[in-house]
């Protein structure tokens, strides 16, 4: 091999002191930015057989600095400082660490073994060099997800298989996480991936296609009583694990009732004639019927209010013959109104299964929820498609799935238990074989419990500045060394050092290629925004009116 191949038209410093096969000082007269690709082409002698060998050592700037000479006797000052090798009259130098990841030997690619010597030259890696580290990948296996660092003419792509052992994205707010989540879905769905993004903030309700041949729906999740196993709808109804009286009564209420409107549904659906068919089942008071008859909303809100009541007398007939229970009966019912009035509820919603398809990125947009519902919510639904892929594998049809958990702080939370933990947790386990890949999105890894990570093996590591955070990446993913670690502060808007088996044996500092088709979640220029309402609202003809912009002029001033 010549050693040409490694040289390219730009010298960026000399070795310095430190030179080890996997870290090396770099000495310069201006710093190197950090996520700098360098070559170092050097030769050696393999010390058993005696002969020359030529590397090509390939690494990534992660530290950088200026540093000043401090003359100590006048006959220093008095050397040209060319002749101590700092070309600088300043007498400041400009020391950086580069993390080498490997030696090129030929067609070989290794992990570096040698290091070269003190005053070798280091190169700007040249576009061939690159390209043959991180390309090389089937279109068919892989997508892009962006480019190198600094160099546009290196495109990196990820292997999608490596998705079956699940991803986590980190990184600062604003640094680029639903980016890279939306350009990841969008070009995993071009290759007909079957996507979901469990959107906790309605973040990607906006969502548009990027690539050809993808589809988004979006749905508002709400929750369906007959869809949900009664034992867990009733922990949603009363979360207090001490109230076990309530509970029972709830759970055996729901199980009962649900059985009637699962009937009167499927036979009549969401009409007047499923009404009639429910009062004719079971007796239901005058006084009730009235208060039916007031109940304002089409046909489903009267539905949902003669569920609620048969639930109610359901749990006041069980008890009502024990006194000890009548209390707690009560209690359950106040509970049951509660929940109803603050639940999203809709007996039309889909089980979520039946919206997964190729092609397709489907957000399920929880934002209507509180928090605890959002963690029973993302339980029921893993389980529903963990149950969901299982079945098909053993069907001799496998439906692979990619979940997106977006802020999944809340629900693997390191100092707080939550429903959907042991669900996450489980998916992390045992997806793999079924197909089901998790995607884990947060902003504050410090809060994640770094157990509930071990399972992942892929990373997008985005800006990250405060040292906790670093620390805790540090200890989930073996590659990312201390001084890889700390860079993380200083990458800028959609930088991300990404790493584990999908990218390959070396870490890669990727810009992520931006997603045309987001717009919330897109910072807000907001003095323009200012400017602009008090424009309008100054101007006479709409004077007074900007409480009454409907939606979609609201969405257009965004
Ligand atoms: N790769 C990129 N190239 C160019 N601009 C980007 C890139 N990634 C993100 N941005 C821009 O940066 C801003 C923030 O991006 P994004 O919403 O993805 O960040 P985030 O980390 O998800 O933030 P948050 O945690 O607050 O949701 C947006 O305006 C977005 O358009």
């Amino acid at each position: 091999m010549s050693l040409d191949i490694c040289r390219s038209d730009i010298v960026v410093g000399k070795v310095g002191s430190e030179s080890r096969p996997n870290l090396v000082e770099i000495v310069s007269t201006l710093p190197i930015p950090i996520g700098t690709y360098i070559s170092i082409p050097f030769n050696s002698i393999d010390i058993s057989t005696g002969e020359k060998r030529f590397h090509c050592l390939v690494g990534v700037v992660s530290s950088t600095s200026y540093k000043r000479i401090i003359p100590v006797t006048p006959s220093f000052m008095a050397q040209p400082s060319i002749a101590i090798g700092i070309e600088d009259d300043m007498l400041r130098y400009a020391p950086s660490m580069a993390r080498m990841f490997v030696d090129v030997i030929g067609n070989d690619i290794r992990v570096p073994s040698v290091p070269p010597q003190p005053d070798t030259q280091v190169y700007l890696a040249p576009t061939q060099i690159l390209s043959k580290i991180f390309g090389g990948r089937s279109s068919e296996t892989s997508i892009r997800i962006g480019y190198l660092i600094g160099r546009p003419d290196v495109s990196i792509s990820i292997d999608v298989n490596a998705l079956t052992k699940h991803l986590f994205i980190t990184g600062t707010t604003g640094s680029g996480k639903s980016n890279t989540v939306a350009i990841l879905s969008d070009r995993i769905a071009s290759i007909g991936g079957v996507i979901a993004i469990y959107d906790v903030h309605g973040e990607y309700t906006s969502l548009q296609p990027y690539s050809e041949g993808v589809e988004i729906k979006v749905i508002d999740y709400k929750l369906n009583p007959l869809k949900i196993n009664p034992s867990i709808l009733a922990r949603m109804i009363i979360p207090e694990a001490a109230a076990s009286i309530q509970r029972a009564l709830v759970s055996k209420a729901l199980r009962e009732v649900s059985k009637l409107f699962q009937e009167a549904i499927e036979t009549h659906g969401v009409t007047e004639e499923a009404i009639e068919y429910l009062r004719k089942k079971r007796s239901i008071s005058n006084e009730q019927i009235g208060d039916l008859e007031d109940e304002e909303g089409d046909i489903e809100s009267k539905l949902l209010y003669l569920y609620r009541e048969y639930i109610k007398s359901f749990i006041r007939n069980k008890s009502a013959n024990n006194k000890l229970f009548r209390e707690s009966a009560e209690k359950a019912c106040a509970k049951v109104d509660e929940f109803f009035e603050y639940t999203s509820l809709s007996f039309k919603m889909p089980r979520i299964t039946d919206l997964l398809r190729p092609s397709r990125i489907l957000i399920i947009n929880s934002s209507m929820l509180n928090d605890e519902q959002r963690d029973y919510v993302l339980k029921i639904i893993l389980d529903e498609i963990l149950w969901y892929t299982k079945q098909h594998l053993l069907q001799g049809s496998p439906f692979p799935v990619l979940f997106f958990i977006e802020e999944a702080h809340l629900f693997l939370s390191a100092n707080r238990t939550t429903v959907s933990r042991a669900s996450i947790e489980r998916v992390a386990r045992e997806g793999r074989k079924f197909g089901l890949s998790l995607a884990i999105v947060s902003q504050r890894p410090r809060n994640i419990d770094p157990n509930t990570l071990s399972q992942v093996q892929n990373f997008v590591f985005m800006k990250l500045v405060q040292e906790q955070d670093q620390n805790m990446v540090m200890n989930i993913s073996d590659m990312l060394t201390e001084d890889l670690a700390r860079s993380l502060a200083s990458m800028d808007v959609g930088e991300a050092l990404v790493m584990g088996e999908w990218i390959g044996r070396f870490p890669v500092y990727v810009k992520i290629d931006r997603h045309e088709g987001k717009r919330i979640g897109t910072s807000l220029e907001i003095s323009q925004l200012w400017r602009s309402l008090r424009n309008r609202i100054q101007a006479p003809e709409i004077g007074g009116r900007l409480a009454m912009l409907s939606m979609d002029e609201l969405k257009d001033l965004l």
